[in-house]
């Protein structure tokens, strides 16, 4: 009976063209484009969806994940993987959607190597949920809504890798049978930005509620994007379809050659309409080209799969998974903000915090701990460590250290989040040192990475002191008691003192005026210290031994001239010496040529005595 039943393939044709108001693009004035897009996500289940194989994680060996079901074995069945189940039902809540409590399952048929049943499994006709929502934030807009026509699970196909050499194809079959959802949104889009929204927001829902890893350059994110382009007031045209693309960035490349390609057409064929086709992006020359048109499309020949019976949830197992449903980013985002208001400046930084805490490597079956933002949140909760009085900490500072410094030196380590061996009292300690100016940032930078390196619970005063990281820093500028001690104010000084007489000409031009050397200086302190003088106290330091004889020119002003010139600062712009002839010199690896002794005179003379030499340039 179920078998006789046919199927029609029905396009959503709601209205969309009149959702949104038509905003003309000054890239392609005139017309209007529409793009639909369709993801495939990795489900995220320890087992595929019909067989209890492990899904791949991708560095196994060819074929070593294979139950007799998913190779097609004949009398194998399938059977539903609940977790496969409840992680689309979280993403369909997440995504705001109706959640069929009654669903099933289709066969689509076609024949290729990758497909060792010759139909996938897949949810067309009655699928899981409908109807939903995801809002975007757009820079400088107000956000938009796209809504999802439909979520749908269904199986992934198995890898097929050609070689050239050997003319063979080779096939994995891994991967065949693994969970996917599919996520089709109405064709809400209109630009090339909103489709990158789109995908990169789906992302990281489908990461905080721990459904997808959505990592596209890894492939358990691939979207087919659909686009068309009409004039301004007349229907939507004729959609082209262009296949798997897997990144963003050329997402967003594939949209815009379409998008040329489409109105280039219908400019140079007026009456005709664009033909539907579907088609691949060349990544090389950023071009879509065409796979297969409308009338070489495949029957699929969809049919219900006998095996496998109605899909039916009880309203209790939906409300359960809804009550545990981890926080979505928005709820993030807008929860800290109003904790914390400093931070609604910090919206890139916020949005890597909250990207990580949703986990990119995020665990089976929703098994996610994220746990960044418990991480940052127990930081801020903190007060600063050894104060006499509990001092709040700034919750900005926390956040750069976190994302630009912990973050960033996971990264060059080739770790994550989860990787970070440092207890949020560890990590709250080592800023709080900065920040106190017990230790410089430099050396802060360098404390952490020892840290990451070395794990263990001792704390960074501890550690700072050992690797002798102790701040050098004057009596003056110090607000720690530790750092101000006598032994750390003589070292500064001493190495000031060094950096003055090994730095003469720097030391003369900064006499003369030019107080852009001074970061020279400060620099070279800095170097000798290995990061731990503080850059203000070193400062401070400097000019107060350089303009101990007075900032007035105590030299002869032809002296001065010549230092200046010799030492190189600010040569290009002295009247002594003709632009050319400098050019020249240094084309020749030379230094640049002495002047005449007659426009070193008129050029002093022009100075007159005791004024800076700063007043030539
Ligand atoms: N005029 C249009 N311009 C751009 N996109 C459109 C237009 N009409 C529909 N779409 C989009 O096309 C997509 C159609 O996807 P759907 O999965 O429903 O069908 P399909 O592409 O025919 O099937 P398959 O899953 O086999 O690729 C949707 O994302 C929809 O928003
Ligand atoms: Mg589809
Ligand atoms: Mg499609």
């Amino acid at each position: 009976m179920l078998l006789r039943r046919v199927y029609t393939r029905s396009l959503n044709s709601r209205a969309f063209h009149d959702l949104r108001t038509y905003q003309d693009d000054p890239r392609w004035p005139g017309w209007q484009v529409i793009i639909g897009i369709e993801t495939h996500a990795q489900i995220k289940s320890r087992r595929k969806l019909f067989s209890d194989t492990f899904t791949p994680e991708g560095d196994e060996l060819p074929n070593t994940k294979v139950s007799p079901f998913d190779a097609a074995f004949p009398g194998t069945l399938p059977k539903v993987n609940p977790k496969c189940v409840d992680l689309a039902i979280r993403t369909a809540l997440a995504l705001r959607s109706k959640i069929s409590m009654r669903s099933s399952f289709d066969r689509k048929h076609y024949f290729y190597s990758d497909q060792p049943l010759g139909y996938q499994i897949t949810q067309q006709y009655s699928p899981i949920a409908t109807h939903g929502v995801l809002e975007l934030e757009m820079p400088r807009a107000a956000p938009i809504k796209v809504r999802i026509k439909q979520i749908q699970l269904e199986q992934d196909t198995a890898k097929s890798t050609f070689n050239p050499r050997l003319q063979k194809s080779y096939i994995d079959l891994n991967r065949a049978g693994a969970g996917l959802m599919e996520i089709v949104s109405e064709p809400d889009l209109r630009s090339p930005e909103e489709a990158g929204a789109y995908v990169r927001t789906l992302q990281s829902v489908l990461r905080a509620v721990g459904s997808s890893d959505g990592n596209m350059e890894q492939g358990s994110l691939r979207c087919d994007v659909n686009v068309s382009v009409n004039r301004k007031g007349e229907v939507p045209g004729t959609r082209c379809e262009i296949k798997n693309l897997n990144s963003v960035k050329y997402m967003m490349a594939a949209i815009v050659h379409e998008i040329k390609r489409q109105t280039q057409f219908l400019d140079t064929n007026p009456g005709a309409t664009v033909p539907q086709e579907t088609r691949g992006f060349n990544e090389n020359t950023f071009e879509t080209y065409r796979l297969r048109s409308k009338e070489d499309a495949p029957d699929y020949r969809y049919m219900p799969d006998p095996n496998l019976g109605v899909l039916v949830l009880s309203q209790a197992r939906i409300d359960d998974i809804k009550t545990n449903l981890p926080s979505l980013p928005w709820d993030i985002r807008s929860r800290l903000v109003s904790k914390y208001p400093s931070l609604n400046a910090k919206e890139k930084s916020l949005n890597v915090l909250i990207n990580v805490n949703s986990g990119k490597e995020i665990g089976f079956d929703g098994e996610n701990s994220g746990g960044a933002v418990e991480y940052f949140e127990e930081l801020c909760q903190t007060p600063v460590t050894g104060g006499s009085r509990p001092t709040v900490r700034d919750p900005v500072v926390l956040l750069n250290w976190l994302t630009h410094e912990l973050l960033g030196q996971l990264a060059s380590r080739k770790e994550t989040f989860s990787d970070n061996p440092l207890s949020a009292s560890q990590f709250g300690e080592l800023v709080d040192l900065v920040q106190d100016g017990t230790i410089t940032g430099t050396s802060g930078k360098h404390l952490l990475r020892h840290m990451l390196a070395n794990p263990s619970s001792r704390r960074p005063r501890e550690i700072a002191t050992e690797l002798q990281l102790v701040a050098l820093t004057s009596t003056s500028s110090s607000q720690s008691t530790t750092s101000s001690d006598s032994s750390v104010i003589s070292e500064l000084e001493d190495l000031c003192r060094s950096a003055v007489s090994n730095l003469p000409c720097e030391v003369a031009a900064l006499r003369a005026g030019n107080k852009n050397v001074l970061n020279k200086i400060v620099g070279y302190v800095m170097k000798k210290s290995r990061g731990r003088a503080d850059a203000t106290a070193t400062r401070e330091l400097v000019e107060k031994m350089v303009m101990q004889d007075g900032c007035k020119l105590t030299c002869d002003p032809v002296q001065m001239c010549i230092i200046e010139y010799v030492t190189g600062l600010g040569h290009l712009r002295d009247p002594c010496v003709p632009i050319g002839a400098v050019n020249e010199q240094r084309k020749k690896g030379l230094p640049p040529p002495l002047p005449s002794q007659t426009r070193l005179a008129n050029t002093v003379m022009l100075a007159g005595a005791g004024t800076h030499i700063r007043n030539f340039h």
